[in-house]
């Protein structure tokens, strides 16, 4: 990966553990990327949520979706999931967001939905089944009666949605497939590759491509 080999070996995520200044500019971006995305998926993409008790939104980072998702949604039982040294300062009692500090690659806690927000693209194809399986178990079955849950996912879909037709858009799609190459090994994918994971980590259910919100969309997959 250029990245790791222009840093003697480390990934972004141990660099900037190391790294107080790029840890705080990189999660007030995100973060800021949170609140033009929350605003959206509340207001016009309410649907989503229908039926959904609890969610954890893993590699939630600083959990400015999370809290927007349970002040629009006070029942929801909200938790926001990342790696310990991230999660640190998430206020729980002043946000309504439980904290879970730990590796996604060890599990992930059970619930309704799982929201996966630019996390994917950071992944090359064999660590996203991962993640992707390891999201299917956590949604399947937490109550048998129920109908089973949903992996929610916000992510690029490569020439899909508002895209089409928009020169700028797409080079923007481009642009981000480079820079998730250099930095993680990762990719934006086109609809054929996102089916392609979704078959192969289990998701008999299918997926919808709810909608696009910009060069992104909103992708719901089901178990
Ligand atoms: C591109 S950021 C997305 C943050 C947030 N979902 C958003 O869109 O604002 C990727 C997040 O994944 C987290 N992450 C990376 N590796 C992880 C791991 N092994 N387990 C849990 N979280 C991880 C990072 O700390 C970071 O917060």
């Amino acid at each position: 990966v250029p990245f790791a080999a222009g840093h003697g070996g480390a990934s972004f995520w141990e660099r900037m553990e190391k790294d107080p200044a790029q840890k705080k500019s990189f999660h007030d971006s995100m973060a800021a990327d949170s609140v033009l995305v929350a605003g959206v998926m509340v207001a016009e993409c309410r649907e989503v949520f229908d039926g959904v008790e609890s969610l954890v939104d893993v590699g939630g980072g600083n959990g400015t979706m999370a809290v927007a998702i349970a002040r629009s949604f006070p029942k929801m039982e909200c938790t926001v999931f990342d790696l310990p040294y991230v999660v640190a300062n998430v206020k729980e009692e002043e946000s309504g967001v439980e904290n879970f500090r730990g590796n996604m690659f060890d599990g992930i806690p059970p619930a309704d939905a799982v929201l996966l927000k630019t996390i994917l693209h950071d992944w090359d194809d064999e660590k996203c089944l991962e993640i992707l399986k390891s999201c299917r178990e956590a949604v399947s079955g937490r109550d048998e009666k129920k109908k089973k849950g949903k992996v929610i996912i916000i992510d690029m879909v490569v020439g899909n949605g508002d895209v089409v037709g928009n020169r700028e858009m797409y080079q923007a799609q481009f642009s981000f497939d480079l820079l998730m190459f250099a930095t993680f090994n990762g990719k934006e994918r086109d609809e054929e590759e996102w089916r392609s994971l979704f078959l192969a980590a289990g998701f008999s259910g299918g997926y919808k491509i709810i909608r696009s919100l910009g060069p992104r969309s909103l992708i719901e997959a089901y178990p």
